[in-house]
């Protein structure tokens, strides 16, 4: 089992340079299979969800070529199933994105239930409400999502929460319908306006993303297009928390600051310099961590994505520390890992109370999934000693070279292939 041998203690000074967003880039797949034409996608991010939702769409026939470690050329032409189901891709939550595109090009898709990270209950009513409101027929029959329409036409939907998969699938199934939809109490992430504009270069016509209300008029084909994917709002977070814990001085490049506003403000509360350029962040960050407070809330509010990283600064903060988790359930899972290298962190229902704890020691801990598993990483390099961080097939779901980009800005961390492995790294200082 691959594992990540962390020696803590050195600050990160440097640039690292950040990749496509992850959660974009699953929309946007999705949405190129609804062209029968060639779709070029650039800044794809290369991560183990993508190359899933690759497979997958290889899978149903659509033609993949790989122009380089960051492009794809698809081709939705040759798609001969609207039945979606392997192993993977039940793995994975943005499998569902297959049922919108597939349901608005075929008017009929099979795709089985999303799986992702368990954190929380993940319900996906509110997917079926929109197909339904669409005019399709949307049930769950043995493990398989299936909606089909005779006719897919637009209509009026209100979300009863907001939610960043509905939106997407919403909008993908939308775009191909007959008439006009309105899509209310939408979601409003950075990766929903993404998708929006991949679609419109595709022909779509789609108004208000990233508002919440979306307008729709379908259109009865897409076209081809090349498009790039923006930044991953996700990944900068995580490497400016990084920089913090470390007290360190980290540029993050190619991101889009506007998007990083609800954590550079986190930040700047917690005691850290931010300078923003145009396409760049910088985080200095000297002294210890201040206590703050926090909610994860939908965009532009601060991300349940960054809520493990920035709990781990905060374990390290002067002070007393509520975060509250107002969208998932169930993350909260990294704490006790956390409680092993020191931490004191108390959960009641959906809020952890931190008091800062002076330094973390180093120790042996388990990733219980892909964001917690980053912060974890985070919290070993801040941690005195050596930090072994398992269960590494989680990050891997959303970092691309994750330990090679730290190493890059002066961490000490490896990846080990087993526990003689882990030895070894730990005799050589990592
Ligand atoms: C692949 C992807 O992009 N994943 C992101 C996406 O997940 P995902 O799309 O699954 O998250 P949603 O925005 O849909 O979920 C938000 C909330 O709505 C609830 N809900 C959602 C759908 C539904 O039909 N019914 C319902 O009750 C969920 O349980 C949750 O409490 O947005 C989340 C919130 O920003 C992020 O944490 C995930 O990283
Ligand atoms: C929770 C995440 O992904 P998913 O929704 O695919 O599980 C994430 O990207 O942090």
């Amino acid at each position: 089992m691959m594992q990540y041998v962390i020696k803590g203690g050195n600050p990160l000074v440097g640039d690292v340079v950040i990749g496509g967003a992850k959660n974009a880039a699953l929309g946007i797949l999705a949405a190129a299979i609804m062209s029968d034409e060639d779709v070029i996608i650039e800044n794809l991010p290369d991560v183990r969800d993508i190359n899933v939702l690759l497979e997958a769409v290889e899978g149903i026939g659509a033609k993949v070529f790989h122009m380089d470690a960051h492009t794809v050329r698809i081709n939705g032409s040759s798609i001969n199933t609207i039945r979606v189901n392997d192993d993977f891709i039940k793995r994975i939550r943005a499998s569902y994105y297959l049922l919108g595109a597939l349901l608005g090009k075929y008017k009929r898709a099979e795709v089985s239930l999303p799986g992702g990270c368990n954190i929380g209950s993940r319900p996906i009513d509110q997917h079926l409400k929109g197909f339904r409101g669409l005019g399709a027929r949307a049930e769950v029959d043995h493990g398989m999502v299936v909606a089909d329409a005779a006719h897919l036409s637009g209509g009026h939907i209100y979300l009863d929460v907001v939610s960043v998969g509905a939106t997407i699938n919403i909008m993908l199934a939308a775009a191909l319908a007959e008439g006009n939809t309105i899509l209310e109490n939408a979601a409003k992430e950075p990766h929903i306006v993404d998708v929006a504009n991949m679609l419109n270069s595709m022909g779509a016509n789609i108004k208000g993303a990233g508002t919440d209300i979306i307008r729709i008029k379908g259109v009865p084909k897409l076209h081809g297009t090349t498009y790039s994917i923006i930044p991953d709002q996700i990944e900068a977070g995580t490497f400016m928390f990084a920089a913090a814990v470390t007290k360190g001085d980290v540029t993050v490049k190619n991101v889009i600051p506007k998007h990083l506003e609800a954590i550079s403000a986190k930040l700047i509360e917690m005691g850290c310099e931010i300078s923003e350029f145009d396409d760049a962040v910088r985080v200095v960050c000297k002294s210890r961590l201040k206590y703050t407070h926090v909610k994860t809330l939908p965009y532009p509010g601060f991300p349940t994505d960054m809520q493990p990283q920035i709990s781990v600064a905060l374990s390290l903060a002067e002070g007393t520390s509520m975060v509250t988790e107002s969208i998932f359930e169930n993350r909260f899972k990294y704490v006790d890992e956390l409680a092993r290298m020191g931490a004191n962190i108390k959960v009641e229902s959906n809020v952890a109370v931190i008091n800062g704890v002076d330094c973390l020691s180093g120790a042996d801990v388990s990733a219980p999934d892909l964001r917690a598993g980053a912060a974890l990483v985070l919290a070993g390099l801040a941690a005195e000693g050596h930090t072994v961080v398992d269960e590494t097939k989680y990050i891997l779901r959303g970092y691309e070279r994750f330990d090679e980009k730290l190493r890059s800005l002066g961490a000490l961390i490896e990846q080990a292939e087993d526990d003689k492995d882990v030895a070894r790294l730990k005799l050589e200082a990592v």
